[in-house]
């Protein structure tokens, strides 16, 4: 199963918080980086660890320590630019790969206007990171970009998923993990996730007025 539903109460309880129609910027921001923490906690679950041995207050202490794992997290922008911090939280020394798409509003197809990646793709996880996994078409011409390169453990963290996106996802790059703080019911004709959370990119940025 590529898209993983994370039932952790605390996110349950915020990605509920986080849709209420009227809420601010600030407010859906704080809210998106909190998510964004918690997914990267259960996506990193299974990253490897070794003993090493360090100075303690009492003389050596065995300790534990990530073991080589290099690390890029790629924000897809606009939207996923509202999770990138709360992921660096977690992760500091993680370097940042950027992909600019936007979906064209008749064809909902999504257009690239930007990339800049970061070297030895072969050798780092990449978590890419995105609020709404709507048909899924900007996650997976993220993939491809990130596969082009050489990228082989590539994983996914969107706020909320529809099962048009899970679906489509699955079928495009199965050994793609994603974890999602919901899978929401459908999409509406315009591509909107139902209930979701509206569009993200305005609520994260506040142009929704613009
Ligand atoms: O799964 P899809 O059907 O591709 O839709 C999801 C994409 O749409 C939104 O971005 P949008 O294109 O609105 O750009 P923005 O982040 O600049 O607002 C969202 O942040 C995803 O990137
Ligand atoms: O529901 C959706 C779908 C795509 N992009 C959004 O911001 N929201
Ligand atoms: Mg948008």
């Amino acid at each position: 199963m590529p898209v993983i539903e994370v039932k952790h109460p605390l996110v349950k309880h915020k990605i509920g918080l986080m849709r209420e129609g009227d809420m601010s910027t600030k407010k859906f921001r704080e809210l998106t980086g909190e998510v964004a923490r918690l997914l990267a906690y259960e996506a990193t679950s299974d990253f490897p660890l070794e003993k090493t041995t360090i100075d303690g207050w009492c003389g050596p202490v065995e300790v534990d320590q990530i073991a080589g794992r290099k690390v890029t997290v790629v924000p897809i922008l606009r939207a996923g630019i509202g999770m990138l911090d709360g992921v660096l939280d977690m992760m500091p020394n993680a370097k940042v790969s950027v992909v600019g798409l936007a979906r064209d509003h008749e064809t909902l197809q999504p257009v690239n206007y930007f990339e800049k990646f970061v070297g030895q793709l072969d050798q780092r996880t990449a978590l890419i990171v995105d609020p709404m996994l709507a048909t899924a078409g900007s996650m997976i011409a993220t993939i491809d970009l990130l596969k082009k390169r050489g990228c082989k453990d590539i994983r996914a963290l969107v706020l909320v998923a529809a099962p048009e996106g899970v679906e489509a996802l699955g079928k495009a790059h199965p050994e793609v993990r994603c974890w999602t703080a919901a899978i929401d019911s459908h999409l509406n004709e315009q591509g909107y996730i139902i209930p979701g959370l509206g569009d993200a990119g305005d609520k994260i940025f506040g142009t929704k007025d613009a």
